[in-house]
């Protein structure tokens, strides 16, 4: 088999909203179309990849460096030990030669986008669902049948209200979500707990609520908001200071009782073996929310799983940031904690099959081959509308 086209653009995700570091005015992600020569179904088989919100489109990597290497490679270079299927641990290592090793980030994001397609090719060539190819060759052999998704919103929008939160809150309930997630840290300590007490008049319990600072705080401020919160016994505390700042993290698990969350803004196994060594972390309630997508992709992520495993967490332990199919697949194959999802927000990269309603705050994964995008109608207009 061979590739026989590689196509790349960009996307906005542009909108209004903001967390407590950055607004989404000018957000957008790469979009990139994979051709191989393999045919199923009569058509060539054809894998997507995109990046989740949060870094920005990689045109000038993937154009430069990422999507030239792949295309000079010889067609041995790039097939499994069959000659029939892509090989994802040998198109990573044609990726990233002659990459030096630290500065994860932003590059990490460019290989993410192309190994999310070359997944979505193995699983499609194999003509089943991602998520079953990967229970095989790295999980126990079968797939988690539903994996807990919660609604990640609650951003800051320029008219905001209490009542609009609520009005989000109750509209996540309807869509069959049991849990949820919202901003906090863009406005005072007193603000953020009258929004949070909103949130609560909706959601109920509050371990189903959970909130994200998204790397804002300061120890001060972190440990002032522990303080704060910590009566409610929300679902997590989510990113309380900077990502690489593994002694605020620390602190904040000495002097939080609840459970915390970080790891959206780690991009390598490095990071994640530096954060198990120096972060404190407890494996008995603290989550980990690697993004397969922005950190180099799955071949990458299967490290970090081995990095938390050899540091005595669990799979379980993880709910991956990025609400995409591509880590719902993952977390029903390799039997993560859950997955994130984006109701309202990020449309239409957010969200997941057409034919899989969110149930009782679970989703199924379609029984269609590859990541599942063809059974996601409003995805495949954008991608192909960017790419064909
Ligand atoms: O607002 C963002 O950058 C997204 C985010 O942190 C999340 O989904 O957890
Ligand atoms: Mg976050």
């Amino acid at each position: 088999m061979k590739i026989t086209d590689i196509r790349e653009a960009r996307a906005s995700i542009a909108s209004p909203i903001a967390n407590a570091y950055i607004d989404f005015s000018k957000m957008d992600v790469s979009v990139v179309a994979i051709h191989t020569d393999v045919i199923r179904d009569g058509e060539p088989v054809v894998g997507y990849g995109f990046n989740s919100n949060g870094r920005y489109a990689q045109q000038g990597l993937l154009r430069d460096r990422f999507i030239p290497r792949l295309r000079d490679a010889t067609a041995e270079m790039i097939v499994d030990e069959t000659g029939e299927n892509l090989d994802p641990f040998r198109i990573w290592e044609i990726l990233m030669q002659n990459e030096k090793p630290g500065g994860h980030g932003e590059r990490s994001v460019a290989v993410g986008v192309l190994d999310m397609a070359v997944w979505d090719i193995v699983a499609k060539i194999e003509a089943r669902p991602l998520a079953q190819v990967l229970a095989e060759r790295f999980g126990d052999g079968s797939t988690d049948a539903r994996v807990a998704v919660y609604a990640a919103g609650g951003y800051y929008y320029p008219d905001d209200d209490l009542e609009r939160l609520r009005e989000e809150m109750r509209g996540y309930l309807t869509l069959g979500y049991t849990a949820t997630k919202m901003k906090i840290g863009g406005v005072p300590l007193a603000d953020d707990l009258r929004r949070i007490d909103a949130a609560l008049e909706v959601i109920e319990k509050p371990e189903c609520l959970a909130v994200d600072a998204n790397g804002r705080f300061d120890e001060a401020t972190t440990l002032a908001y522990a303080r704060g919160m910590e009566h409610y016994g929300l679902r997590w505390f989510e990113e309380a200071g900077d990502p690489l700042d593994y002694e605020i993290q620390k602190a904040l698990g000495k002097a939080y009782s609840g459970a915390t969350a970080t790891g959206e803004n780690l991009f390598s196994h490095q990071d994640v073996r530096n954060l198990m060594r120096y972060a404190g972390m407890r494996a008995d309630r603290d989550i980990l929310q690697m993004d397969p997508v922005l950190s180099y992709g799955l071949v990458e992520y299967l490290r970090m799983l081995d990095e938390l495993r050899a540091a005595g967490f669990s799979t379980r332990n993880c709910i991956p940031h990025g609400g995409h199919q591509f880590a719902l697949n993952i977390a029903a194959g390799l039997k993560l904690g859950g997955n994130e999802s984006y109701p309202r927000v990020f449309a239409p990269f957010g969200g997941f099959a057409d034919s899989t309603p969110i149930e009782d705050g679970q989703v199924r994964i379609p029984d269609v081959p590859g990541i599942g995008f063809e059974d996601k109608a409003a995805l495949m207009d954008t991608l192909r509308a960017h790419l064909d």
